[in-house]
């Protein structure tokens, strides 16, 4: 995996952040991330979930390059904040139930991090009754997760620092990049 140029370094509001993962690693492994789905699904007409907002550049990559005649739907959900309510969503965006009811189902994320957004949002999408669930983050960080999630596919499996680029903001910024960066204080 080559690493990014060490010297475009990107300042987003108040932090500065350093090169990780360039847009050539990432396009690499989203196309082998598609031919894995297509070789998974052939034959099935999928839902895409894309989880927003941050998976959403991630999604248009990864579905292309599956090639599988699939629809599209997308939810968004944030967590609550504080100790006691953690591992709990909000719903602001929910599936459509007739796009998972009997479906295969392709969850896309872009991290999966503590894991508490995947514990609290797949219960809600099993008791839609898809046929089946796959679910695909571009990004995992074992060392961070606290609770358990069964991931079907991972992009890069990565250190427990907070990354942005390529759909993952800092405080809404810098999604449109198209490499990941790692926050620069962690180094
Ligand atoms: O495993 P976890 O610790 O729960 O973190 C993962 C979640 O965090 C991010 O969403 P975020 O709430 O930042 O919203 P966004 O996608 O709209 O930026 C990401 O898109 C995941 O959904
Ligand atoms: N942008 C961003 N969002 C996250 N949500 C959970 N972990 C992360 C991270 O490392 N970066």
């Amino acid at each position: 995996m080559a690493s990014a140029d060490p010297l475009k370094r990107v300042q987003l509001h108040d932090k500065e952040f350093v090169p990780f993962l360039t847009h050539e690693d990432i396009h690499e492994r989203v196309k082998q991330l598609g031919q894995e789905l297509h070789h998974r699904l052939a034959g099935s007409q999928p839902t895409y979930l894309v989880m927003l907002k941050g998976a959403f550049v991630f999604a248009a990559d990864l579905i292309r390059h599956s090639r599988l005649n699939g629809e599209v739907d997308f939810v968004r959900t944030s967590s609550y904040h504080g100790t006691e309510t953690e591992g709990k969503i909000r719903m602001h965006l929910a599936p459509s139930p007739e796009l998972v009811a009997g479906r295969d189902v392709v969850l896309i994320e872009d991290i999966v991090d503590s894991g508490y957004t995947m514990q609290a949002f797949l219960p809600e999408l099993e008791a839609l009754n898809p046929k089946s669930i796959t679910l695909v983050t571009l990004l995992h960080k074992p060392e961070s997760q606290v609770v358990p999630v069964n991931i079907d596919l991972v992009g890069f499996v990565i250190p427990p620092h907070f990354v942005v680029g390529y759909g993952l903001d800092y405080n809404g910024l810098g999604r449109q990049l198209p490499a990941i960066y790692q926050l620069a204080q962690d180094f």
